[in-house]
């Protein structure tokens, strides 16, 4: 049976910088985040007090950085890099892997407010994901005790409500399957490719040839509206 764990759910939200368009439009920013809370002040009632949420972390990725050949790299014990969020995040997910749990990281938001930048980064960026993909071999090749690690990868889409492999070029009709063991209770995706990794860098090589099957990536060029969801 799969183990579960109870309270382990943990929700962060991520202020990032404003994009060019924002900073055209003399955007202003509503946020403030003080440890995990974050206050938001509707810019129209500026003599009310501001929302406030509580969430288990909340980063502050709006300013106080330096692009440092490529890094951004903090000016402030305020901004929240992407080190620093794969420290509080991605950790726990690999730790609780390790120990036979299964886990999964979920990022959610609206197009462009920075969803792929914290799970998988861009350039020398590196997300969470490869982080935790990278920490995942280390520890392996750290291991002595004999055990034995089987790690595999999976790549898949989620497009017009249907499911894309985006390890092959050979999608069936209609999309893939998703199924549900009746006994463990666990879905899954029915003829889903699984392919063995043997390091970090195989799955760097294998996320790059899914990116590059995305429906998104090879309909750009027709300025499509329509909206993908990768699944690693
Ligand atoms: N924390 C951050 N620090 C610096 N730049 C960021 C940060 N988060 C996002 N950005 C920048 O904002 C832009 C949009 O981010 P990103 O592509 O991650 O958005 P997204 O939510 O994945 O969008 P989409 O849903 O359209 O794929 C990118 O240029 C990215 O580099």
């Amino acid at each position: 049976m799969p183990k579960a764990k109870e309270d382990t759910v943990k929700v962060a939200v991520r202020v990032r910088p404003f994009n060019q368009r924002e900073k055209d439009r003399g955007a202003k920013c509503v946020i403030e985040m003080k440890g995990p809370t974050t206050y938001i002040q509707n810019p129209e009632t500026p003599n009310e007090d501001p929302k406030m949420f509580g969430f288990d972390y909340s980063y502050w990725s709006h300013d106080g950085f330096a692009d440092e050949d490529g890094v951004l790299v903090a000016k402030n014990d305020k901004y929240a890099t992407q080190r620093k969020v794969f420290d509080n995040l991605g950790q726990g997910v690999l730790d609780n892997a390790f120990e036979g749990y299964n886990c999964s990281l979920f990022a959610y938001g609206q197009t462009g407010s920075g969803k792929s930048f914290s799970m998988v980064g861009y350039g020398k960026n590196r997300g969470i994901v490869p982080i935790t993909c990278d920490e995942l071999f280390q520890a392996i090749n750290k291991s002595s005790d004999g055990t034995k690690f089987e790690v595999t990868f999976s790549m898949l889409e989620i497009y017009n409500e249907q499911v894309r492999d985006l390890l092959t070029k050979d999608n069936p009709k209609g999309g893939l399957n998703v199924r549900q063991n009746p006994k463990l209770g666990l879905f899954y995706v029915e003829k889903l490719k699984k392919v063995a990794v043997g390091s970090y860098n195989e799955i760097e090589r294998r996320m790059e040839e899914g990116t590059a099957n995305r429906t998104v990536a090879s309909t750009q060029m027709n300025a499509t509206s329509s909206r993908a969801h990768t699944v690693v």
